[in-house]
């Protein structure tokens, strides 16, 4: 029986993580749980189902909330108010953190964006196994977060990396060649960038395979998300950024691929459903029988490969540019992605202006002495070295990236994808 820790709970990780783990009652136990507290009913209904001691909101001010859904959701069940069992529930900006250092077997992080650096690093010091989806704090943590890591802590919930990870048992480390990252293409696949001008926030969600949250929906829409995979096979796998190549595979059905040196390629292949790289995490390094269906070879079908258009699509090229420049950029990179992101739902820029501003940020940060033009304070606007980084610094080139691009996203309200450069 493993006891287990789930961060962002109400989310499409965390629903799903609850899925897989309710059909395995003899194999785990769910002993706390933490979301944003944007959806407090759902919560609170998870908290019931589980039985879950412990529980975390990073909203403060929904601890009445959930304590008044608890009883609402107990009374709906017919449960008397002696029947219903609180949990004790922690609030906060750090109360995902706590959580995560909450003693148990695994913590699953599915909490969305920067928000899961700290509590990825609780995880980590906790000693626990950490199952991770939330590939930012990876990705902006880097060293500080595979050097928390002991050996086998750290096992990836992402698709790609789930895939690289069962593909990796085919050979020794000096035996592979190359990693292959597939990519569904996201909902634009095949446009020239001039066709994507005027694309809206909903057709940006309308992913093709998978069924995701908002930010990783429009990231797949950009391909920032295959920008920031690239970054987190780099950290998890040890294999040089110039040793990592992306194909497009729009049926996501092979999830990605390993190279070895006698030209022997290996493929980890299930139809598109999180469940089973989740489950693998969390049961890892052992598989749990029928967490997802298999491949249906009784039936044609076609799997295509296709090259990424780097010109449509700058946004992997963009990262391992960060990538190669290290320490706080691949920081700056995803943090002015998450307020694009959030500018482009809130109809302030355009879905193009989404990676022009953030290639503005990132050049900012990593121009020697800076650029003139910025207002924002100076905290974290300069770019810290791999060696010289701490936490700390993590933390200010995100927020330095937050408040430079939403300066950007405001000066240029456009939205005909023709971002007028002022830098
Ligand atoms: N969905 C997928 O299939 C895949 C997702 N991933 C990665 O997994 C992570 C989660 O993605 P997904 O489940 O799609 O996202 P969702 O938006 O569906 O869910 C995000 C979850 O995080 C919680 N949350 C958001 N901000 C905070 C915060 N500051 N503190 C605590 N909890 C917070 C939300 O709580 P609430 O809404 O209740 O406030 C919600 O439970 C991302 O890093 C994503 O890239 C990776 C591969 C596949
Ligand atoms: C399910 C998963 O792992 C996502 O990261 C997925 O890969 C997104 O699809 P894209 O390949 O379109 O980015
Ligand atoms: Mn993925």
């Amino acid at each position: 029986m493993r006891d287990v820790v789930i961060l962002g709970s109400t989310g499409s990780i965390g629903t799903q993580a609850l899925e897989v783990i309710s059909a395995q009652p003899e194999s785990f136990r769910v002993v706390g749980l933490a979301a944003g507290g944007g959806n407090i009913e759902l919560l609170a209904r998870q908290v019931l189902d589980t039985g879950a001691r412990l529980v975390a909101v990073t909203r403060a001010s929904a601890v009445q909330d959930l304590q008044l859904a608890l009883y609402a959701e107990a009374s709906k069940r017919g449960w008397s108010s002696g029947e219903v069992m609180l949990p004790r529930i922690v609030a906060g900006p750090d109360a995902a953190a706590q959580a995560a250092g909450h003693p148990c077997d695994v913590v699953l992080n599915g909490i969305t964006g920067s928000a899961g650096l700290e509590p990825t690093l609780a995880a980590l010091r906790s000693g626990a196994r950490l199952a991770l989806a939330n590939k930012e704090s990876l990705v902006i943590g880097g060293t500080l977060v595979t050097g928390a890591a002991a050996e086998g802590q750290l096992v990836a919930v992402d698709s790609e990396h789930s895939a690289l990870a069962q593909c990796l048992r085919g050979g020794t480390p000096t035996e592979v060649d190359r990693l292959i990252l597939t990519a569904s293409g996201g909902p634009f696949r095949g446009r020239s960038r001039a066709q994507m001008a005027a694309v809206t926030p909903a057709e940006a969600l309308a992913h093709p395979t998978w069924d995701m949250g908002r930010v990783i929906t429009t990231n797949s829409a950009t391909l920032v998300n295959k920008g920031l995979e690239l970054l987190e096979a780099y950290l998890l796998y040890g294999v040089e950024l110039d040793r990592i190549d992306v194909v497009v595979h729009p049926q996501s059905i092979v999830h990605s691929m390993v190279q070895f040196v006698d030209g022997s390629t290996l493929a980890q292949c299930s139809p598109p459903d999180m469940r089973l790289p989740i489950g693998l995490a969390l049961s890892w390094p052992d598989r749990m029988a029928g967490v997802a269906a298999p491949c249906d070879w009784s039936t044609a079908s076609s799997w295509t490969f296709e090259p990424l258009d780097n010109e449509a699509f700058p946004a992997v090229e963009l990262a391992r540019r960060s990538g190669r420049l290290g320490g706080t950029a691949p920081a700056v990179f995803n943090a002015a992605n998450e307020e694009c992101v959030d500018a482009f739902h809130a109809g302030r820029i355009s879905f193009l202006d989404i990676l022009d501003i953030v290639r503005s940020v990132l050049d900012e940060h990593c121009a020697p002495g800076g650029l003139a033009g910025a207002s924002v304070p100076d905290v974290g606007s300069r770019l810290v070295s791999s060696a010289d980084m701490d936490v700390p610094s993590v933390l200010a080139a995100d927020s330095w990236a937050r408040a430079r691009a939403r300066e950007l996203t405001v000066r240029n309200p456009g939205v005909d994808g023709q971002m007028e450069r002022t830098l």
